[in-house]
């Protein structure tokens, strides 16, 4: 059980510590790997994978007040209310004991974006942008097969519009500010993953290119 120091810091900060959390937010397309990529990097490097979607159907499940206007933002694609995703990430990193986080599929958009950063006062360290063509994506989806309402054409086409338009001018932001990993997710996951290792273990990426110099 937590202590009234403990509590106090969460207030302040965001994590029992009392240090502000790591935060990587994990961004790209509907389909682009986001999920795929991240389960990986938890496994490797040992964050903890914040999906801001899982988090909303999470918030349907459990019978919430705003459960019914969330499920109908997502069958249309639409982004629901910054207000209510960013209480759904603050919470999960609150009650979390791990200092470091990805945050996948948040910000989706300029709301999303300048309302995290006002209310948490959280920067991210990077941002991973999985870069994929649309044709690409729609294979993905159409063949996932996990139940999703919005794994359908129609509501595929209307979550690519949302990412073009909305989504996409968030990544411009942090690419001018230096931030943006870019990955290249049109490749086997492995691969895709082998890109993704360079980007959170530099120093043993280049360790291991040294080396092959040498040799
Ligand atoms: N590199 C890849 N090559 C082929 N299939 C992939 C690859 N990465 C992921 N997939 C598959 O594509 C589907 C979508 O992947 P994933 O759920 O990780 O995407 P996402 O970016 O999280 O999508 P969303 O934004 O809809 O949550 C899954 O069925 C997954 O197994
Ligand atoms: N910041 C966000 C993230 C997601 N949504 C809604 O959830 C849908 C599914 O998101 P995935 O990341 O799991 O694909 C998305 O299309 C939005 O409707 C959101 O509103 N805000
Ligand atoms: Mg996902």
């Amino acid at each position: 059980m937590g202590s009234v120091v403990d509590a106090a810091n969460k207030e302040v900060n965001g994590t029992a510590s009392g240090k502000k959390p790591t935060v990587i937010f994990v961004l790209g397309g509907p389909g682009s790997g986001k999920g795929t990529q991240c389960a990986y990097i938890v496994e490797h490097f040992g964050y903890t994978h914040l999906s801001a979607g899982d988090l909303l159907r999470a918030e349907i499940k459990s019978g919430s007040e705003n459960g019914t206007m969330i499920q109908n933002m997502i069958k249309e694609g639409k982004i629901v209310p910054s207000e209510v995703t960013i209480k759904l990430l603050q919470k999960a990193i609150q009650d979390n004991g791990n200092d470091k986080f990805l945050i996948d599929g948040f910000p989706r958009n300029e709301e999303n974006r300048a309302a995290f950063e006002k209310v948490t006062e959280i920067e991210p360290k990077f941002v991973l942008f999985f870069d994929c063509p649309e044709e690409e994506m729609e294979r993905r989806l159409l063949g996932r097969n996990q139940g999703r309402e919005d794994d359908n054409i129609e509501t595929i086409r209307k979550r690519f519009k949302v990412f073009l338009e909305s989504s996409l001018p968030v990544i411009q932001y942090y690419e001018a500010k230096g931030k943006v990993r870019k990955i290249h997710a049109a490749k086997p996951i492995e691969d895709v993953f082998q890109e993704v290792k360079a980007v959170f273990s530099p120093d043993a990426e280049k360790v291991k290119t040294n080396s092959c110099a040498i040799l």
